[in-house]
């Protein structure tokens, strides 16, 4: 593995160490010239790293104070090289954006079990419970894996990982999710799923060697197609909400990097995911919760009491796919900003196969929990919310032996055990 102490980090920075030495060289003889180029050498190593700050051309107030503070230093650098070192044969290492997250989690702890090195990067944003966040973070460290805290738009930081570490893959999973949210608080999705994408494939355009991206799209990106199963061919020009129109223009941001950059991206369009260590702003969790107080939950149908369905997908499957998506990906092919030839670009539908109406979920809810639940029937919100999902999964089925396995009912009896020995047993309160 490459170290910061014996490597020039970007091309930038090993021109600034050449150009005085040729300025000189016109001048002086060479011993004069020897001994001074070693003085000039030895005052911009001390400049650059030595002083965190100063790495970054313009950082923000934000990263010039997290560079100076918990990111700076030997010990910052060494629990991040701890992390991301590779102890398998053939094995990668990979920054996993999101990674107190529920699905960053999930695929954190299996990447570290086969012995590939994962560095985790999360803001602990107050989306929900960031409890919850930190109970994940505490199991992944106990396995071994380091997470940064702090933001992907905070680009010195990410600058500064990837001069730390050359990571082999990305794991971009850091994102603000969920459907409805998005009518309270739009720009946190622009500021996560757009700008936040784009800062950090700005930071794997710049990095030498140049990772290869894996990240997460969505199925609501299909918006309000009727034609099913939903293929990867299929339209995806109209829509619901503005998170499917924020991940649908993450996949074009990707196409454009991938064809300026010769960025390798996979984006994977994930299907309702669901499991132990979830999402409490899903349906499936809060349905839980409220069950087990005695609430009343509003069951959404559509119009003329039309079933509402989705594809749900459990998290071990979803799991497998990005594994198998990280190691089918294909290098990039870019360096110092610029495409030495075509790189690979690929999206996939991760689901399940066999839609489930939310009723039915609620259903296998109230036996597995032992409650009847109180059932609220309300007209679908026009806030986001599609009629039904349904994956076509014969692509990754085909690239990446994706093969989900897991039903709703096996999936959710995981879940229930879960969520029983976590907040009930575990006596947790949940929000
Ligand atoms: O597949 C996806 O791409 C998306 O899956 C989920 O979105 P969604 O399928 O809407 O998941 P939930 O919010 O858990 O809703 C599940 C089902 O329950 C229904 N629902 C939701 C809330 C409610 O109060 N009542 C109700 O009947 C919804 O209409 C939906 O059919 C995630 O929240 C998104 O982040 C993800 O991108």
């Amino acid at each position: 593995m490459k170290h910061i102490d014996s490597t020039p980090s970007t091309p930038g920075k090993f021109k600034m160490e050449k150009s005085p030495y040729n300025r000189l060289r016109l001048h002086s003889s060479l011993a004069k010239l020897t001994f001074w180029s070693f003085v000039f050498l030895g005052l911009i190593f001390v400049f650059f790293f030595r002083s965190p700050s100063s790495s970054s051309p313009a950082p923000s107030d934000l990263s010039r104070r997290s560079l100076r503070s918990s990111y700076g230093g030997p010990n910052f650098e060494k629990r991040v090289r701890a992390s991301a070192k590779i102890r398998s044969r053939n094995g990668i290492s990979v920054l996993v954006t999101g990674a107190a997250g529920f699905v960053g989690s999930h695929v954190s702890a299996a990447l570290k079990r086969r012995g590939d090195g994962v560095l985790g990067l999360d803001n602990f944003n107050n989306y929900y419970d960031p409890s919850l966040k930190r109970a994940r973070q505490a199991l992944l460290e106990r396995s071994g894996v380091y997470i940064v805290e702090g933001d992907i738009n905070d680009s010195a930081l990410l600058k500064k990982l990837f001069d730390i570490v050359p990571f082999t893959h990305v794991m971009h999973l850091a994102a603000q999710a969920g459907v409805r949210y998005a009518m309270e608080n739009p720009s946190s999705y622009v500021h996560s799923n757009i700008a936040g994408l784009v800062s950090l494939l700005e930071a794997c355009k710049n990095a030498n060697p140049q990772p290869a991206i894996v990240w997460a799209s969505s199925s609501s990106v299909y918006g309000l197609n009727t034609k099913v199963p939903f293929s990867e061919r299929d339209r995806t020009d109209q829509p619901a909400s503005l998170y499917a129109a924020t991940k649908k223009a993450g996949e074009e941001i990707a196409h454009t990097y991938n064809h300026i950059y010769g960025l390798s991206l996979t984006g994977l369009r994930f299907f309702t995911v669901y499991g132990p260590w979830g999402r409490p702003d899903m349906a499936y969790f809060f349905f839980a919760r409220d069950i087990l107080q005695g609430k009343s939950i509003p069951i959404f149908e559509a119009a003329n009491h039309g079933t509402v369905a989705r594809d749900f997908t459990y998290i071990e499957d979803i799991v497998k796919g990005c594994l198998a998506a990280l190691d089918t990906a294909e290098k990039s092919t870019g360096s110092g900003g610029k495409k030495k030839g075509p790189a690979q670009l690929r999206v996939y539908n991760l689901g399940n196969t066999s839609p489930v109406p939310v009723s039915d979920l609620v259903s296998i809810l109230e036996k597995l929990l032992k409650v009847k639940a109180k059932r609220l029937i309300m007209k679908l919100p026009r806030n986001g919310d599609v009629q039904f999902t349904h994956a076509n999964i014969s692509s990754a089925q085909r690239e990446l032996g994706y093969k989900p396995t897991t039903d709703l009912k096996t999936g959710l009896k995981k879940f229930v055990e879960w969520y029983l020995g976590y907040y009930v047993d575990g006596k947790k309160s949940a929000q």
